[in-house]
């Protein structure tokens, strides 16, 4: 157990990470009280029946009074509505941080909102499954993966390292990056993935010479792959592909190049290109594991899966 770090945080939004935030900070005594908010009775009464916090509140506003840290856990694209709503009762001197995996549209929405005396320093923990829900989380979930933060101009260097401190005793390391930056990486690391996981699920589904049932009797560990990728929560991502528009079509066009290249070398027989090209990736995998990556790959630090052969 780690040393009590705030007095009172308000998780907003209690899904997959806003539930495994509220079961991290509990396993680690993180916070002596640990507010917790969200819009449907029915999710709030299931975070009761789970125990995950010490108050419950359909009103985000009232849940945030008194709040050392603030974690808002929503959608990208209602961040916005979030802050505005919180905005009134935040406590001066309190940090206001956020999961959300894209972050220029998270700033841009939340940043006006925010008063002055109250820290906000967005974040994005690199860490998560296909699964979504309070009964989804896992106190684990963040040991051994990165959390991103991307501080605005003019953070408080205190408060930055009082949120990088927090998210270091959940087991994570922590990185810095402006957000521009954030989300061109992440738009190759994680969103094109995800986009061409739904595009190729679709596509087999779409097929009309190879039955849905061959499809899923037939389908080997490569396609298994994709189908949990594109299993992944349809609000979320839709939020993801419209708040990081720019950098996912950036991707998406380099993809289709490198793609078409491909095709090319396939239609004339060039096995020399292929062959180098899946030589180069082949190594890419290799320093992945090198660097304590592979389990990321595998199954994204949840506990109940199975490792990858
Ligand atoms: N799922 C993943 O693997 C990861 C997700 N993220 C980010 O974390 C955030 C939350 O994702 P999850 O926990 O997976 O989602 P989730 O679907 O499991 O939970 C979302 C929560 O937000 C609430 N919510 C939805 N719409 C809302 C609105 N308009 N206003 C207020 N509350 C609303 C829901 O009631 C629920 O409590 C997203 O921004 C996502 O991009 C970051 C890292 C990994
Ligand atoms: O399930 C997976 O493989 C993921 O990639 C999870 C994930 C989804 C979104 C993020 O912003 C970060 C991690």
């Amino acid at each position: 157990m780690a040393d009590q770090q705030f007095d009172k945080i308000a998780l907003i939004g209690i899904g997959l990470i806003g539930s495994s935030l509220a079961r991290a900070v509990k396993a680690q005594g993180l916070a002596s009280s640990v507010a917790i908010a969200t819009r449907s009775e029915e999710t709030l009464e299931r975070a009761r029946e789970l125990e995950l916090g010490t108050e419950y509140h359909l009103d985000a506003a009232e849940a945030v009074r008194d709040a050392d840290l603030v974690i808002v856990s929503v959608p990208v694209g209602a961040s916005g509505s979030v802050a505005q709503q919180i905005a009134p009762n935040l406590k001066p001197g309190a940090i206001v941080t956020d999961v959300g995996s894209t972050k220029a549209s998270v700033v841009a929405q939340m940043l006006p909102h925010i008063p002055k005396g109250v820290h906000f320093i967005p974040g994005h923990p690199l860490a998560g499954t296909e699964h979504s829900g309070p009964d989804a989380g896992f106190a684990e979930l963040f040991r051994g993966r990165w959390c991103i933060l991307t501080p605005v101009h003019g953070t408080d260097k205190a408060a930055k390292r009082r949120l990088a401190t927090f998210w270091e005793a959940l087991g994570s390391k922590v990185d810095e990056m402006d957000t521009e930056h954030h989300d061109k990486v992440l738009a190759i690391v994680s969103h094109l993935p995800h986009i061409i996981a739904y595009n190729i699920v679709g596509t087999a589904d779409d097929l009309e010479t190879v039955t849905e049932s061959e499809v899923i009797k037939y389908s080997a560990s490569g396609f298994r792959d994709f189908t949990r990728l594109a299993a992944s929560d349809p609000t979320m991502w839709r939020d993801v592909c419209l708040h990081n528009k720019d950098a996912i079509l950036e991707m998406l066009a380099r993809f289709s190049e490198d793609l078409a290249y491909l095709q090319r070398a396939i239609r004339w027989g060039d096995g020399e290109k292929l062959f180098d090209l899946f030589t180069r990736t082949r190594a890419i995998r290799r320093s992945i594991i090198d660097a304590g990556q592979d389990t990321a790959a595998a199954n994204f630090g949840r506990p109940d899966a199975t490792p990858e052969k």
